[in-house]
Formats: structure tokens, C-alpha cells, sequence
């Protein structure tokens, strides 16, 4: 269960793996765009995962209708605003939304640097009219190579006073982290905070080298820790936060089924691991799906929930101060 006394925190969510079914038919209409649906009804299977994919880049292309309606920068501002809204539904005090600005911008050759203006801009605007906390993380789309990364991080830069943190996602077996270290020494630079999707399809080797080599203080997903007693202490020796996503690493077939997640055994070590969605939409599920149902069938006990709840602002990227505000405020 949620704790309502303590800060609801989702610090790993995809703004662009959230784009609701509604807006992308209507996006669709407005911009005259063929879709392969002109219901919701007949979209929703175009556009969330019904049932299990067999591996993660099959379930990453459920996020594609999503990003080819985004055809000018107000249809960017405004998924970025609905994404506080849905925050809010979620019963989320504070939201960490996460990005990709080249993903985004790629359909309609749309400058990055103005994918991001727009993000920022609703995110604003949403966090003032519904009362979300956000902040916003940078994603570098591993999938598409070194040199459009090398773009969208430019991008990112260009408005790091705007972001907390830079990411690594996508496919994580098809391009390896050691592709992105020079991208990440520009990051380390620049003063942003750095987590990256590893050891989701992966095996240890890519958290230890995005810990190691990329500069991670946090880790999306890190599920195949559990194969690796070393990095198992490491990670709760060194306060490396994990970001977990239950409901996603089933839909990824990253775990055959829930009750064998090791999210239980990262907290028994003492590890802080957290409970996030991923891609809200794109999964058809939300942040109470995943405390209320998801976390008791991975084996989660109350006092277990609870300690992933609290991690989520322990390891979130705020300042102590603002920590402190958001408990105030519960
Ligand atoms: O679960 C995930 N694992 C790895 N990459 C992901 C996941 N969900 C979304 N993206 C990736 O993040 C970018 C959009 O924010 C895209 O690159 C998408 O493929
Ligand atoms: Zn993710």
C-alpha cells in the first residue's frame, strides 16, 4: 500500500513513453497523419502492450505511434503537460520525467534543442496548474548510435540549468554502454547527475561499467544484480539507488513472472531500490498498480513496500532542503 504520510515518488518514468491513447488520435487528426487506428478501441493494441513481448526492443516499439504524432513543438508541450496531470491521477507528490529528445524529434525533423524548450515548457506549465513537483532527466537514445546521441546530449546541454540528470536508454544489448563514454565525461562535466538503464537486458557486466566507467549514481531497472553477489554489495555499500519497474521487466520478458523479481531480495540486502512505472501508458498500468498489486506479487511484505517508498526520496535528485519540503508537505 501507499504510505500517504511520506512522499509518492516516481523517478523513473518515460514523458514519451506516457503519451495518452486520446492525444495520439488526436494529434493523428490535427496534423492529417495516418495512423493504423481511428478508434481507441482499435489504436489500443497499436499502442500498449496486451501481452508479454518476447524481448525488450519489441516492447520499445510500442512507444512509436506516440512519438509520430509529435509533428511540431506545441504537440511536444503538450504531452509534456498531460504528463503532470497524469502524475497527479497517480496520486504522485514528486516525479522525476525523463525524455529523449532526439526519439521525439525524429519523425518531423525537428530540432532537439526546440524538443526540449517545449518539454520544459509544459513540464512548467503542468507542475504550476496541478501541484506536481518535477524535474526533468535528459534521455540519450543508445538505439540510434554514437552520433545522435552525440545531438540530443548537445541538446540537453544547451538547457542543463533545466535538467537534474542525464540517462542512458534503449537497446542495451544491440549497443553497449562502452560505445558512450565520451558522452558521459561531457555529463560528468557539465555537473549532472547520471543514471543509466543497465542490467535490464544486459547482463552485471553493464552495471559495473556504467557504475565504474559512465559515472551512474543510479541504475534503471539493474535487475540481473541479483547474478552477482560482488555488485550486489556494492550497490548497498556505495548508496547506488535502483530504479525499479515490476510490471515493465514482465512485459519485457526480462523475468518470466513477477514473484521471481529480485526487487524483495535487493531491499533484504539493504540495497535502495525503489518502485517506479517506466512507461505508464505504454503499459497500461500506474504508480498505485504497482504498490497495490504488482509489489505484494513480487513477495513485497508492507514494511518492504514501505523502505522502496521511502528510497524513492532518498535517492531522488533534490536537494536535502527540498526533500525536506515534500515531507512537510504530506
Ligand atoms: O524499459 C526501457 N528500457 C530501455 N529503454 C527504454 C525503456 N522504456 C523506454 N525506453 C527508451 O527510452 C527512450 C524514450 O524515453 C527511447 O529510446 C525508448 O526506447
Ligand atoms: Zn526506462
Amino acid at each position: 500500500m501507499i504510505d500517504k504520510s511520506i512522499p509518492l515518488t516516481d523517478i523513473h518514468r518515460h514523458l514519451d513513453g506516457n503519451i495518452r491513447p486520446e492525444t495520439i488520435l488526436a494529434l493523428g487528426q490535427q496534423h492529417n497523419l495516418e495512423l493504423p487506428a481511428n478508434t481507441l478501441e482499435d489504436l489500443i493494441p497499436h499502442v500498449r502492450v496486451l501481452s508479454n513481448e518476447p524481448d525488450l526492443v519489441s516492447f520499445l516499439t510500442k512507444l512509436d505511434w506516440g512519438i509520430k504524432v509529435l509533428a511540431d513543438y506545441d504537440a511536444c508541450r503538450r504531452v509534456a503537460y498531460e504528463n503532470v496531470e497524469d502524475a497527479l491521477n497517480a496520486q504522485i507528490d514528486y516525479a522525476e520525467l525523463r525524455f529523449s529528445p532526439w526519439y521525439m524529434a525524429m519523425t518531423h525533423n525537428l530540432n532537439p534543442e526546440g524538443v526540449v524548450e517545449a518539454v520544459i515548457d509544459g513540464v512548467t506549465a503542468g507542475s504550476r496548474d496541478f501541484g506536481v513537483k518535477t524535474n526533468l532527466i535528459g534521455i540519450m537514445s543508445r538505439t540510434f548510435g554514437q552520433e545522435a546521441c552525440q545531438k540530443e546530449l548537445d541538446a540537453c546541454l544547451a538547457f542543463k540549468d533545466k535538467l537534474v540528470a542525464i540517462d542512458l536508454a534503449g537497446d542495451e544489448l544491440g549497443k553497449p554502454g562502452e560505445l558512450f563514454t565520451d558522452h558521459f565525461r561531457q555529463v560528468r562535466e557539465s555537473g549532472l547527475n547520471v543514471t543509466v538503464h543497465a542490467g535490464e537486458a544486459a547482463g552485471p557486466e553493464s552495471m559495473w561499467q556504467a557504475i565504474n566507467d559512465l559515472g551512474a549514481t543510479r541504475i534503471g531497472h539493474g535487475v540481473k544484480a541479483i547474478s552477482d553477489p560482488k555488485l550486489m554489495d556494492y550497490l548497498a555499500e556505495h548508496n547506488i539507488g535502483i530504479e525499479s519497474c515490476l510490471t515493465s521487466n514482465i512485459q519485457t520478458s526480462t523475468f518470466p513472472d513477477i514473484a521471481s523479481h529480485p526487487l524483495k531480495a535487493f531491499l533484504d540486502h539493504g540495497i535502495l531500490a525503489t518502485i517506479n512505472t517506466d512507461d505508464p501508458a505504454v503499459e497500461g498500468i500506474e504508480l498505485p498498480h504497482e504498490y497495490e498489486v504488482a509489489a505484494p506479487a513480487a513477495g513485497l511484505t508492507p514494511a518492504d513496500i514501505r523502505k522502496a517508498q521511502e528510497n524513492g526520496l532518498t535517492i531522488a535528485y533534490l536537494s536535502e532542503d527540498e526533500k525536506q519540503q515534500l515531507k512537510a508537505n504530506c
